[in-house]
């Protein structure tokens, strides 16, 4: 290089303040109570993450989707006492119309499934990745938006739907070195609550309300339970065999209480035999007491969880036959889940299982001289046009800052553009990893 190793002077990075400029008040620079930034290492966390939501989605022949993360409150008022529906981030907005941030991406589908209507061909096997809110007080001090990948197949009644959405989440965790002897799915059906409650004649309509009650068997007492079961109007001893059977952990035992007529055991007679030519049967179990907190689940229902019960629910899903009629469209038979963007990095966190993700560029370009610059951009260029990354020094620099940065950034070739080199048509060329160094023809660089 010709100008003894410096870039030139000048200054650079934050601009300091002019003289005349009054005291500004510093604003509160953090994001909004329960929300995250998402700075370049986090964000390529979250890029890792959600390109194996995506490749695992493509995998399976699922399209993927978007909605709007503000919808009508109206597809997120439901009646069965949800907490869901009680944290909902909701507001009027300037129109004078009620508005909520989506808590969930599944009543979305349901809308654009009866706008779409017979438009449509089923079966529809749609995934969605999307920011999902809820209005907590912050006493708990927990996340107010999380990121859920969501995959949904529509316009199939039998179990094979569901065992085939088990089967991504399977695909998803063995791609990210997740085991079977780390995690698990419970696995019931509502159709077991249904059979227990047609047994003592409890009307259809307390169906939702009772399956939000019992979703909270793990969380609070179990008088809580019982009294909330009772205020709904069911019996004590509906009360009581509804506990008992949801205590049952075997098929076996609870077709013994069941009979062997109901559907709910033929559905998950189905769903463990299809889990086994899916090569999953290691990684899922009965469990009566999985409800799910959502009221419009009607069949089988599933959630991930961590074997060593740290960790609050990692994904969960089930059949929702009957969601399209409650906004006034025709019923289609639908199941899918959602996997939250959080819970599944504590879990990698557990394991030492998150990755090193480091910036990579594959070159720097740096004019030696500010006479130059106009050059470098014409050789940034050419290799961006190539394929190739090209971080491009915008500003006069000295070489050690230019070395500083290919070091933080990983570059791996230096290109420099100096006046003696240029003057034949030639650059130089620093192979970082091997400190070889050469002079090219721009035109024969690649
Ligand atoms: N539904 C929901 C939304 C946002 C968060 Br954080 N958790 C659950």
């Amino acid at each position: 290089s010709d100008n003894g190793g410096r870039s030139g002077g000048g200054r650079s990075g934050a601009l300091s303040p002019s003289p005349v400029a009054e005291e500004v008040q510093r604003i509160d620079v953090n994001p909004p109570k329960g929300t995250r930034d998402f700075p370049p290492e986090d964000m390529r966390l979250r890029n890792w993450l959600f390109n194996h939501f995506r490749e695992v989605s493509r995998l399976f022949g699922f399209e993927e989707v978007d909605y709007p993360v503000l919808e009508s409150e109206a597809l997120f008022i439901r009646k069965a006492g949800e907490e869901i529906r009680d944290q909902l981030y909701c507001f009027e907005d300037r129109g004078n119309r009620r508005v909520a941030l989506r808590p969930e991406l599944t009543p979305s589908l349901a809308r654009l499934v009866i706008q779409k209507g017979k438009s449509l061909s089923f079966p529809l096997k749609w995934f969605a990745i999307g920011q999902c809110w809820r209005y907590e007080r912050m006493t708990r001090g927990r996340r107010r938006e999380h990121y859920q990948w969501n995959m949904d197949v529509l316009g199939v009644p039998e179990v094979t739907a569901e065992a085939e959405l088990i089967a991504s989440i399977v695909a998803f965790f063995k791609r990210i070195g997740i085991t079977e002897s780390d995690v698990g799915f419970k696995v019931s059906s509502r159709k077991v609550l249904q059979e227990v409650l047609r047994c003592y004649s409890v009307p259809e309509n307390l169906f939702g309300k009772v399956c939000i009650i019992i979703d909270k068997i793990e969380k609070i007492p179990i008088d809580e339970i019982k009294r909330e079961l009772n205020a709904t109007g069911l019996s004590e001893e509906a009360i009581e065999e509804l506990l008992q059977v949801l205590s049952i952990k075997s098929l076996t035992k609870l077709e013994e209480i069941l009979g062997g007529a109901g559907e709910a055991i033929a559905d998950l007679k189905q769903l463990f035999s299809l889990a086994e030519k899916f090569g999953y049967s290691e990684w899922i179990q009965f469990d009566a007491s999985i409800v799910r907190g959502l009221a419009y689940y009607t069949g089988i229902v599933f959630e991930g969880f961590d074997r060593k019960g740290k960790l609050r629910a990692i994904c969960g899903g089930g059949r929702y036959d009957r969601l399209l009629s409650t906004f006034g469209g025709d019923d289609v038979p639908a199941c899918g889940f959602g996997f939250g963007d959080a819970v599944i990095v504590e879990l990698l966190k557990e394991k030492g299982l998150v990755p090193e993700l480091s910036l990579e560029v594959e070159n720097i370009v740096c004019a030696l001289d500010h006479d130059l610059q106009g050059v470098a951009a014409t050789v940034a260029t050419k290799l961006r046009e190539k394929g190739q990354s090209v971080d491009l020094v915008l500003e006069s620099k000295p070489l050690k800052w230019v070395f500083k940065r290919a070091a933080r950034t990983n570059a791996q070739r230096l290109i420099l553009v100096g006046n003696t080199e240029w003057q034949k048509g030639m650059v130089v060329v620093k192979v970082l990893s091997s400190g070889e160094q050469y002079e090219i023809k721009l035109d024969e660089l690649e």
